[in-house]
């Protein structure tokens, strides 16, 4: 239980400090302060309420008209007050929430995007399931949740402090015969409160893992459906839906199988907690309503004391209330280190048997370098290669035999390599796979990302636009849609050339770039290729021969051995 706790406050200093040590701070560390503030004004306020509660019942008891009336004015001005306190409070929480939730969100899609951690998390051991999700819902919540479990914690202890001394001042009143117990009601309230307390832990604890659970069944279920949404071409011609209702359904029965757990769980929560405030009703007349029928305390004492019991009650067993939202914030700050954790895991993931060097020369250099999959099986082993400037290298070799995944180890996004990869320094590549990825907008984004569209003229935009085939969208170039669903799989294989030919990167990879195109028109874009990027290397996969004739190097990916050195030509 102890490890328990101090884990869970060390994950929680690990998600707070960086935010209360960034530039953020003053301003929401201001408001905050504000928060507190009103706070103790909160509990300063009802303390007076509790004292008004004597003052106005007994203005029943002593049949006092004018006191009546007087106590109905201070409780219009305390009522005001109260007003003001709780909205200035809730105003300047949000405020707050909301920075802080802008901050967390920026950092963390930063770590994310950052050295291509979220490509490489699909390699992480720790792993981290719908990053989408934690970054839109958990980092929206952990800051709402915080504060209001921190502020209802100060608040309530705020309170239990107040109405303990309270109640103890009240027990002087109460005697056994003629034997007094100093604080004889609030050891009565807090042993109650205690016992409660206990009781409710015991039947809540489940809730945290199945809250964290839930959280997770409904990403994936929101993932399926999104999954549907960008395949339906492929799944509608395919007639694939029995399948993705079995799919949904059996996501979908992940959830409501759990939800029926958080249910049951609640209900019983459910008889506890509402026969336990039943009960607090109820409790401190049984102590003090003899002392009123004794004479010994009037009405307004006897009205006090029980608002009092009930304050303590409620800020004692504040934790009996909160369990839930304790569970869920639990299971938010679990999420959102575990996201940490593998983000940190996939950043260190950049293959430590790899040397990577950005050097002078003008060619790639590949030495005593392997490639392995994941499961270890090697791709390749202790080669050396070398790609000089300007040359056209055919990578060719059967199905699956590696030669995506060799591409991928040049652009450093393959973690289980080793060896050392020379690279010409300030040289740009581009690498075109074979689904070209386009991004929602407008069209002209699409065609120059991931450059920003306003580096490249209009004229040459369209020019080229037309040199690869598609002039039809010249008058297009503005229009924003999802453009992966209106073009079809060679025509997003053209855009691919014709960002090519607008960025003329120094190394040009093609992984299966014309996969969809007719000859004819492959042919004419390679030789777009040559004509328009003359110093720039080309090295493609394919499978077609036909594309011999543009590449004057030949790397077989089914003759390289163990110690193969420098490509084959022609
Ligand atoms: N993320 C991954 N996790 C596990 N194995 C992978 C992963 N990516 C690729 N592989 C495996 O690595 C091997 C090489 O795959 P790769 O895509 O490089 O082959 P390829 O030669 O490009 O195939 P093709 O010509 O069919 O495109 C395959 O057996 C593949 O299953």
């Amino acid at each position: 239980m102890i490890a328990k706790i101090l884990t869970f406050s060390r994950n929680l200093w690990t998600l707070l400090i960086p935010y209360w040590r960034s530039e953020e701070r003053w301003v929401s560390g201001a408001l905050l302060g504000g928060v507190l503030a009103l706070n103790i004004g909160e509990v300063y306020w009802s303390v007076v309420y509790n004292d008004w509660q004597r003052l106005f019942y007994n203005s029943f008891q002593d049949v006092d008209y004018a006191e009546f009336i007087h106590q109905l004015i201070r409780y219009f001005i305390l009522g005001v007050i109260y007003l003001l306190m709780r909205t200035y409070e809730i105003y300047f929480r949000q405020i707050v929430e909301l920075r802080w939730r802008r901050w967390l969100s920026k950092r963390y899609a930063g770590c994310w995007l950052k050295d291509q951690a979220y490509y490489r998390l699909r390699f992480a051991v720790i792993g981290a399931d719908n990053p989408d999700q934690r970054i839109a819902e958990d980092l929206r919540d952990f800051p709402i949740q915080t504060i209001e479990i921190v502020f209802g914690f100060i608040y309530t202890m705020g309170s239990l402090g107040a109405f303990a001394a309270i109640l103890w001042n009240m027990s002087n009143l109460v005697t056994f015969g003629g034997i007094q117990i100093p604080g004889f009601i609030l050891w009565v309230v807090l042993f109650y409160s205690i016992v409660g307390t206990w009781i409710n832990h015991q039947i809540g604890k489940p809730l945290i893992a199945f809250d964290r659970e839930q959280q997770q069944y409904e990403a994936d279920y929101r993932f399926a459906l999104v999954r549907l949404r960008e395949n339906a071409e492929e799944i509608a011609a395919s007639r694939g839906e029995e399948q993705e209702q079995q799919n949904l359904s059996r996501c979908f029965g992940k959830i409501a199988s759990n939800w029926f757990n958080i249910i049951h769980r609640v209900k019983r929560l459910g008889y506890f907690h509402f026969g336990y405030s039943k009960v607090t009703d109820i409790v401190p007349y049984l102590v003090i309503a003899p002392l009123f029928f004794t004479g010994a305390i009037q009405l307004g004492e006897m009205m006090q004391t029980k608002n009092a019991f009930g304050k303590v009650a409620g800020s004692f067993s504040w934790f009996v209330y909160r369990y839930e939202s304790l569970a869920k914030w639990k299971a938010t700050i679990d999420r959102l280190i575990g996201f940490q954790q593998a983000l940190q895991e996939a950043a260190a993931a950049l293959s430590p048997g790899l040397t990577r060097q950005a050097v002078t020369a003008d060619d790639i250099h590949l030495e005593e370098f392997s490639l392995y999959q994941p499961d270890d099986t090697a791709i390749l082993q202790n080669i050396a290669l070398q790609f000089p400037p300007r040359s056209r290298t055919l990578v060719t070799g059967p199905s699956g035999c590696g030669k995506t995944t060799f591409f991928r180890a040049i652009n450093g996004l393959w973690p289980f390599c080793c060896g050392t990869i020379k690279l010409p320094v300030g040289t740009r590549m581009l690498y075109l796979p074979q689904r070209t990825y386009l991004p929602i907008g407008a069209l002209r984004q699409a065609v120059t990302y991931p450059e920003p569209a306003e580096v490249y003229s209009n004229e040459f935009v369209s020019q080229t636009l037309a040199d690869c085939g598609l002039s039809r969208l010249c008058s297009r170039l503005d229009e924003e849609c999802q453009w992966d669903q209106q073009l079809s799989a060679g025509e997003q294989q053209r855009l691919a050339f014709v960002r090519a030919l607008l960025i003329k990167p120094q190394w040009l990879f093609l992984d299966e770039a014309t996969s969809a195109l007719d000859e004819l028109s492959e042919a004419r874009l390679y030789r777009l290729l040559m004509d328009r990027l003359p110093d720039t290397a080309i090295i493609s996969i394919a499978h077609k021969s036909s594309l011999m004739q543009f590449h004057d190097h030949r790397l077989d990916f089914s003759k390289i051995g163990d110690g193969f050195s420098i490509c084959a030509k022609k």
